[in-house]
């Protein structure tokens, strides 16, 4: 029945009567070089991309259109024969054993492109979606072509440690191509970014974080005096996002924003957000985060979230705060660095200092409050803690010495880390392959260790999905609060598992400064306020609105304050 109905579209296709399959085989021969060239060169340059996937199927419809009865077939039979070859030979080898991480266990997408995380991703819902990968697949699942997902806690140190393993080419999207410098974090050369990590370690040196300290009083004071002026309910996600973008800029800047104040006129906060969310995408799909930065209109919020921090960057160059900032290293004021970075390089590190100082501290204390307001005892415990310590509950030495207030904000980091995912590192040809205990990751592969998952391990932490301070309190203090749940001889606690602000040499260098800061926000907040989820706020909605942006992007979170 079919059968004079293809002959007659082979007639209309071809001049002659028998199909020409030198024009076929020409193609497919073509399209099979291509592919090698591909991955031989992993190039994503737009001129060989032009002459790969435009100008050779081109040249080649122009030199057998003769065969064809208009030069219309002939470019629509050589390209589709041309990129159906293409996409056939990356098919068939990413899903092939012979593939270096075909025998790692994955879903069919993931292997075949990374498109179907970015698309994933996009959701906010990366986190979860690879915490079930780990659910069905084990500890290592392959979550792209040339990319591995890890949940064992023993191969924490091997990746993130000092074994020297670079950043993974999940950084390359987030700057343009043409940036003058990447910030501290992209930086996929590791003795560069050992030499520019040295002011950041300056600034956060001990003698330094205590510089800090009349500056979080302040704030956290002005947060304290905003919440106070509040009648209604109060949406405590933004407050703190305003208190912590606030904070941020009068460490890194000596001052930069109002917001608490003025409320977010600049629009700050809703770009930023955009912007974490395009940057994950193009980290998941470097090429394709590239080839949209050289169209302005497409990634426009990543360009005017660079430009607006780096406008921050040379106002304060203009002027010298009273006190010691994060510029005041970056810009060597001092005359302590010995290889200071160069004016583009501190521009880069600005929108890193804003984002990774900001939201992920904002998120966890949120975070921590909706746990509290969740757990009414573990509330009334904290309270207890800090009301006994009277006025000495709002001195940070003190607060750094408060077990279950430590053990709060350490609980929240487990069950919630700010940055679920994880950062990713790679294999190289100059690392070569690496064992991780009985696995062999070949060279030139990405992998992330998915803090959210391990943190969630019934083998490192028992209950692991409740909420349970009380398991980081000393045996002593366990003893008194909840004998029989933590007194088990089998209650796991693996410590090592534990790294919401990752590990190593290039692990969070704001950690210190994140403690004081969190421990100094939900001291004063709770010394001055009761709370409550305000009436009709919807606990469930407020859990799946969670993100997973790279750093956390969060609901409003509704609460009910009561000076006290
Ligand atoms: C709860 C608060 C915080 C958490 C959980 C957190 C977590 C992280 C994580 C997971 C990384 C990735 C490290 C890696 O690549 O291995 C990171 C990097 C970084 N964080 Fe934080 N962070 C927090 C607060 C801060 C603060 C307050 C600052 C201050 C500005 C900061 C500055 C940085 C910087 C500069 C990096 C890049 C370090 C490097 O590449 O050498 N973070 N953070």
């Amino acid at each position: 029945m079919y059968l004079p109905f293809l002959c007659s579209m082979r007639d209309s296709l071809f001049d002659q009567s028998h199909v020409h399959f030198d024009s076929l085989l020409l193609a497919v021969g073509f399209g099979t070089v291509s592919y090698f060239v591909f991955k031989l060169s992993e190039t994503h340059s737009p001129l060989h991309l032009a002459v790969l996937l435009i100008a050779i199927p081109s040249a080649l419809s122009f030199s057998v259109q003769q065969h064809f009865s208009s030069i219309f077939l002939s470019i629509c039979f050589i390209f589709s024969t041309y990129f159906f070859t293409l996409v056939t030979c990356i098919v068939v080898y990413r899903l092939s054993p012979w593939h270096p991480l075909g025998n790692y266990p994955g879903p069919v997408l993931c292997k075949l492109s990374k498109l179907w995380m970015a698309f994933v991703s996009q959701q906010g819902r990366q986190h979860i979606y690879l915490w079930r990968l780990h659910q069905k697949y084990g500890d290592i699942v392959r979550v792209g072509p040339n990319e591995l997902s890890i949940q064992n806690a023993g191969s924490i140190l091997p990746v993130l440690g000092g074994s020297e393993l670079p950043k993974g080419p999940w950084f390359d999207g987030r700057y343009p191509e043409d940036a003058a410098a990447r910030s501290l974090i992209s930086l996929r050369n590791t003795k560069e970014h050992a030499t520019r990590r040295r002011p950041w370690n300056q600034a956060f040196s001990s003698t330094a974080l205590k510089e800090y300290e009349p500056l979080i009083n302040a704030r956290t004071s002005q947060l304290a005096g905003a919440l106070g002026q509040q009648s209604n309910s109060v949406n405590l996600t933004k407050w703190i996002f305003y208190f912590a973008y606030d904070m941020m800029s009068d460490f890194i800047f000596g001052g930069a924003t109002e917001m608490m104040r003025d409320g977010d006129v600049g629009g700050l906060w809703p770009m930023l957000e955009e912007a974490q969310k395009t940057g994950l995408l193009f980290s998941h799909v470097p090429w394709f985060g590239q080839l949209l930065f050289r169209t302005p209109f497409l990634a426009g919020n990543r360009r005017r979230m660079i430009a607006c921090s780096t406008q921050f960057a040379r106002n304060r160059k203009a002027r010298r705060p009273i006190h010691k900032d994060l510029f005041y290293y970056l810009y060597n004021e001092g005359g302590t660095i010995s290889n200071p970075p160069t004016e583009a390089e501190a521009f880069a590190d600005s929108l890193l200092a804003i984002s990774g100082g900001a939201d992920t501290s904002a998120s966890t204390v949120v975070n921590l409050f909706y746990l509290l307001l969740s757990n009414p005892m573990t509330y009334r415990r904290l309270r207890a803690e800090i009301d006994r310590h009277e006025d000495r509950a709002l001195d940070f030495a003190e607060q750094s010495r408060m077990p279950y207030l430590n053990a709060v904000i350490n609980e929240t980091l487990r069950l919630l880390p700010p940055v679920p995912s994880g950062s990713p590192r790679a294999t190289t040809s100059e690392t070569g392959g690496r064992m991780l205990g009985t696995h062999y990751i070949p060279p030139n592969t990405a992998l992330a260790v998915h803090i959210f998952s391990v943190h969630r391990d019934p083998r490192n932490f028992s209950f692991p999905e409740t909420f349970l301070p009380e398991r980081w309190l000393s045996e002593e203090d366990k003893k008194v609060l909840e004998p029989s749940l933590l007194d088990r001889h089998d209650f796991i606690h693996n410590i090592s598992a534990f790294h919401p602000f990752s590990v190593g040499p290039s692990g969070c260098v704001g950690k210190n400064f994140a403690y004081l800061e969190m421990r100094m926000l939900v001291s004063k907040i709770l010394v001055k306020f009761d709370l409550r989820f305000a009436d009709g706020f919807d606990e469930r909605k407020y859990k799946r609105g969670m993100k997973d942006f790279f750093t956390m992007a969060l609901e409003p979170l509704m609460v009910q304050l009561t000076p006290r």
